[in-house]
């Protein structure tokens, strides 16, 4: 259909909807003029409300106030934008100031509260049918009142006039299946007090007609609308005012029939968030409002959804505490995409979460507290290959076994990593996660390369990425940082190191939600492993696992999962693990493709024919497929492939989660809490996945771990379509 033939439909439907939603929205204000309701305020805030039945909400009047034999909820809202808690307040002279509300002199900031109360208790009651708290609202209607948006704690204060729009603008969250989930628990919840039922206006999808030729003096659509309405009267009736009842607050005018329908047509123009973001699983949602004593954990296999829960967590505590919540994780972009996410799931919060790699909180804490530190990465590198020449090189840490990366990470993340600092801690240290053992004249060796690196850092007047953290986390310890974050959520903690939690750990300490790591052991593509007991956190008795996999088919984690079958790793509890599998995998698809490349040339040519015929099914664009690699030169020479093909693309450095559609290339760790609907791994040997780890070495078999985990993390990237060229 071409595109102006196609909006005009549009168009065509959108009026339509728009007067259906008018006919209905009469019907709607008709019956809450029914409404048993106890004052004249109360009635035209159902009024006001009433045209929302138009537009797929149910308006519950008549409840009992939860928990009280007596008292009543004014209006409880359901609807495509959450639940809304309704109280009306016929109150004059309002101020409101800070998080205090006067009525007059009187500070009436305590009568909001009981009303912020009940919605917290809504909330954790719909938890248990998955819908995120977030999705729940106290809201206190001024009756009288226009134009006022304001906040008093958790509770929305909006004037009577308000109330419509700010219920409508928050768009469709739910969908109708969910709205009737959450409407069935509220019946339950909220329990009747009269005779008067809920409202529900249920609309049909108009019935456009077939377009015609327009025939001279036809009049334009729209004039037929006007007639259509012209007889009939679409404005607010005149609540009905019991006998001998006076209101302290005039009335306001309601608003006109245009203001209601763009109010709802914006509600329902507006794009629809994920369904993730508005609902859970009712675990998932759970683990959201759960209240741990001290530091706790989240963890599950891939694709169970923990940086949802993190992200979701991470409102939940911004909404419910005072103070900052800090989500950070190892990766430098990963905040980038994070925030984006919130941006959309939690919009009321997100100025009070902030979102930081840990290297960036890192540097934050540092120029706050004036202490001096300096990175430049060519000095460092020239500090190494100094260290090396000096220490290292023709040592018997020199052997062909290892490539000077494994030494550089003993270093960094085995030793800095833990914040070693004498020799006698690290002569005897059981090395987690890495297999090779090494005798006494290689720890020395490797003792004497750090120290020499340290003074060659020292000579440069510079300091590396570990030196940055324990920096800030000493300073931490010297003045301890209070009141500044009410929470700290860590997502992919399992990449982190020792130093980095206990920073992290001091910027919270033990307070009841303070720390929550999220993270998943099999995921663990770093050495260094350590036990959180040797970072001073017990999360003993506030463990949750997730188990349910959203993300990937059946299909594609049976095949990542034969990856890891026999994987054990050193879990941060301090046991041995195997991996956490889910109990349920929610979709399947088609299996993954493994193609065996003659050369490298050949794998290069595949990849572009790959990446085309996935591009032609319907509903996957370029932005949709992911192409990654373990190495950087997979990435350069993938990235020049497909370049080279037309193909246009960006590299996972640069992605920072706003959608764009072009490949994405990047290394795994740089795809590491991503997904994409494609996945295509472009730099594996056939080798690699034949191996078996009987056969090998400790040096071999370590290299092996990590190289099957990372695989692992790559193809459990991947949601609907799994490619593995290897030569
Ligand atoms: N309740 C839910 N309903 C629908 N989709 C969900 C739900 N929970 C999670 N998802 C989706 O599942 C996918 C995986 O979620 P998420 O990235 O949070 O998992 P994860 O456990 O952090 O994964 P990983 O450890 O592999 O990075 C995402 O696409 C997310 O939107």
């Amino acid at each position: 259909m071409p595109a102006g033939d196609s909006a005009g439909q549009e168009a065509s439907r959108q009026l339509a909807l728009a007067a259906a939603h008018d006919k209905a929205a009469s019907a709607a204000r008709a019956a809450a003029s029914r409404y048993g309701l106890a004052s004249v305020t109360e009635q035209r805030t159902a009024a006001a409300l009433a045209p929302l039945a138009g537009a797929g909400y149910h308006l519950l009047a008549d409840r009992q106030w939860p928990g009280s034999r007596r008292a009543q909820v004014d209006m409880v809202v359901v609807g495509p934008a959450g639940v809304f808690v309704v109280d009306t307040k016929a109150w004059a002279d309002v101020t409101i100031a800070g998080d205090r509300i006067h009525r007059g002199q009187e500070d009436v900031t305590d009568e909001l509260m009981a009303l912020a109360d009940l919605a917290y208790r809504t909330e954790g009651e719909l938890a248990e049918v998955g819908l995120a708290p977030g999705e729940v609202h106290a809201m206190a209607v001024l009756a009288g009142r226009t134009g006022v948006d304001e906040r008093v704690g958790p509770v929305q204060v909006v004037g009577e006039r308000d109330a419509l729009r700010q219920i409508a603008r928050r768009g469709a969250r739910l969908g109708p299946a969910q709205v009737d989930v959450v409407l069935a628990r509220c019946l339950e919840w909220f329990r009747h007090v009269g005779d008067a039922a809920p409202i529900s206006t249920t609309l049909l999808e108009p019935v456009l007609p077939a377009p015609r030729a327009p025939q001279p003096g036809t009049p334009h659509p729209a004039d037929d609308r006007e007639r259509d309405h012209g007889g009939v009267h679409h404005g607010f009736p005149d609540p009905r005012v019991p006998r001998g009842v006076t209101t302290p607050v005039p009335p306001v005018p309601p608003l006109s029939e245009e203001e209601v329908r763009s109010a709802l047509l914006t509600g329902l123009m507006a794009a629809p968030v994920e369904e993730w973001m508005a609902f859970l699983h009712p675990a998932q949602a759970r683990v959201v409002r759960r209240s741990y004593n001290g530091p706790a954990r989240i963890r599950g296999s891939a694709g169970t959804g923990k940086t949802v829960v993190g992200l979701h967590r991470a409102a939940y505590l911004a909404r419910t505490r005072q103070g900052k919540v800090l989500v950070t994780t190892y990766i430098r972009t990963l905040p980038d995409v994070l925030r984006q996410q919130l941006t959309r799931l939690a919009p009321d919060v997100v100025d009070r979460v902030e979102l930081a790699g840990v290297h960036e909180t890192a540097k934050r804490i540092l120029e706050e507290r004036g202490v001096e530190h300096r990175i430049d990465g060519r000095k460092i590198a020239s500090a190494w290959t100094a260290a090396w020449g000096r220490v290292a090189g023709g040592s018997v840490i020199d052997t062909d076994r290892h490539e000077q990366d494994y030494w550089h990470d003993e270093v960094s993340y085995v030793i800095k990593g833990r914040g070693l600092t004498r020799w006698e801690q690290y002569a005897e240290l059981p090395r987690l996660g890495r297999r090779h053992r090494l005798g006494p004249h290689q720890r020395r060796v490797v003792w004497e390369l750090y120290e020499a690196y340290q003074e060659e850092l020292a000579n440069r007047g510079v300091h590396d990425f570990a030196d940055q953290i324990a920096l800030a986390e000493a300073e931490l310890r010297r003045e301890p940082m209070t009141g500044r974050y009410t929470a700290v959520v860590v997502d992919e903690a399992q990449d982190l190191t020792c130093v980095m939690i206990r920073m992290l750990h001091a910027l919270v300490g033990d307070v009841p939600d303070g720390l929550t790591l999220i993270g998943d052991g099999q995921q663990t593509i770093y050495p260094g492993g350590f036990t959180l007991a040797e970072a001073g956190v017990s999360v003993a008795g506030r463990g949750t696992v997730l188990d349910v996999n959203y993300r990937n088919t059946r299909e594609i984690l049976q095949f990542a999962s034969m990856l890891v079958r026999d994987d054990e790793f050193a879990d941060i509890e301090g046991t041995t693990a195997r991996g956490d599998r889910p109990a349920q995998v929610e979709r399947s698809g088609p299996k993954p493709v493994y193609v065996r490349c003659a050369t490298e040339a050949d794998r290069q040519r595949r990849l572009v024919l790959r990446v085309h015929e996935v591009v032609a099914e319907v509903g996957t664009n370029f932005g949709d497929v992911g192409v990654l690699s373990l190495s950087r030169r997979g990435v350069e020479a993938a990235t020049e492939s497909l370049r080279k093909a037309g193909v246009p693309v960006v590299n996972l450095e640069q992605y920072d989660g706003v959608p764009v559609n072009r490949v994405k290339v990047g290394t795994v760790k740089r795809a590491k809490g991503l997904e994409f609907k494609q996945v295509l791994v472009v730099d594996p040997y056939a080798s690699w996945l034949t191996e078996k780890p009987e056969e090998l070495d400790d040096v071999d078999r370590e290299r092996r771990d990590f190289r099957l985990r990372e695989l692992y993390v790559a193809m459990t990237r991947a949601r609907d379509g799994l490619w593995v060229a290897s030569i």
